[in-house]
């Protein structure tokens, strides 16, 4: 059962890129979804879609150029209109964990884990004493399936999946209400992905945390998600339930089927042509040069009807059949 009240929820976000000569950039586009407490949802696309730039917006670390609209709260507060000093003391790290996409990156290589554990229940906690300390953080690492007796070892001496795991350790030394994990499988080998994604699911089925995770590991998100996002040129093209999504049915929106199909075992077809310039989108549905099912009407902006951004989505009959 996933708790009703989302943790989080984001209205109308977009965020536009301004560029040298009035280019613009629209990275993010109109996203509306929810996430609640044991429950992940998983934001798909391909490449460049603007899956990042909707972390960062949430996390108050887009660059100066960049210009955010619409609403995201987390709570009582609204992370578009939070000054960067709120973000910095009690949001990152505090109200959203982040799950870093390279544990190398995020650990410092010369401190051992223990000590960079410490420091981060300094940091984001009220607890203060050696003892105490010690033992916090000797339970973060037990959370994350982090083995106590590997602590005093520096990043460089753990395995792939021991410095996840560590990394995975410091992100929920605050107790965060939002995971949020951008591409946290990225070259990882299958096993190492299963193995990251099912620690973080349990986190998840924790009850104590909501996880956004982005990915385009089409199979990482089969496994882990509750729900699923379909970003598209900016734009959140598709929201569903990831059971419809990867069963049967499938997805809805010719963009998500084509995702799907582009699997290696699946069709192994890839969508034909590229997606668009973000600064200098098409009119109309962005997706209509490469969609097998555009029509005249495509040339319009589609609206969005039942979590689906399309002019003509299959519907549940046609699938079926
Ligand atoms: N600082 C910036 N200035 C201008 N445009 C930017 C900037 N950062 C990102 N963009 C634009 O925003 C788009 C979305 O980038 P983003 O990093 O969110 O993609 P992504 O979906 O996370 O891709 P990937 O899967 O490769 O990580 C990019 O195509 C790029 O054009
Ligand atoms: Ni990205």
């Amino acid at each position: 059962m996933t708790d009703p009240t989302p943790v989080l929820s984001v209205r109308g976000l977009s965020v536009r890129f301004l560029m040298p000569g009035g280019r613009r950039v629209a990275a993010v586009t109109d996203a509306y979804f929810d996430v609640a407490a044991g429950e992940c949802l998983a934001l798909i696309g391909e490449s460049g879609c603007g899956k990042s730039v909707l972390a960062s917006a949430l996390l108050g670390l887009l660059p100066a150029n960049a210009q955010g609209a619409g609403e995201a709260r987390l709570g009582d507060l609204d992370l578009l209109a939070a000054d960067e000093r709120t973000m910095a003391r009690t949001v990152r790290g505090r109200l959203i964990g982040l799950i870093p996409q390279s544990p190398a990156a995020h650990l410092t290589p010369v401190r051992t884990v223990r000590s960079q554990l410490e420091e981060a229940v300094k940091a984001l906690t009220d607890i203060r004493g050696r003892a105490a300390l010690r033992s916090a953080a000797e339970a973060a690492a037990d959370r994350a399936a982090f083995p106590v007796g590997h602590l005093d070892r520096h990043p460089h001496e753990l395995s792939g999946g021991l410095a996840q795991r560590a990394a995975t350790a410091l992100a929920l030394v605050g107790d965060a209400p939002l995971l949020l994990a951008d591409e946290p499988t990225t070259g990882l080998d299958r096993d190492l992905v299963d193995h990251t994604v099912d620690e973080l699911r349990r986190h998840v089925d924790t009850g104590r945390c909501a996880l956004l995770m982005i990915t385009h590991d089409l199979a990482a998100a089969e496994r882990i998600a509750d729900r699923v996002a379909v970003m598209y040129a900016g734009q959140i093209v598709e929201l569903t339930d990831a059971t419809a999504f990867f069963g049967t049915s499938g997805p809805r929106h010719p963009y998500s089927r084509g995702l799907l199909q582009a699997l290696p075992d699946r069709a192994f077809a890839p969508i034909p042509g590229m997606p668009p310039e973000l600064g200098d989108l098409p009119e109309g549905c962005a997706f209509a040069p490469r969609c097998e099912r555009a029509t005249a009407a495509c040339t319009a902006l589609p609206q969005s009807a039942d979590g689906i951004v399309c002019h003509h989505p299959h519907v549940p009959e046609d699938l079926r059949a």
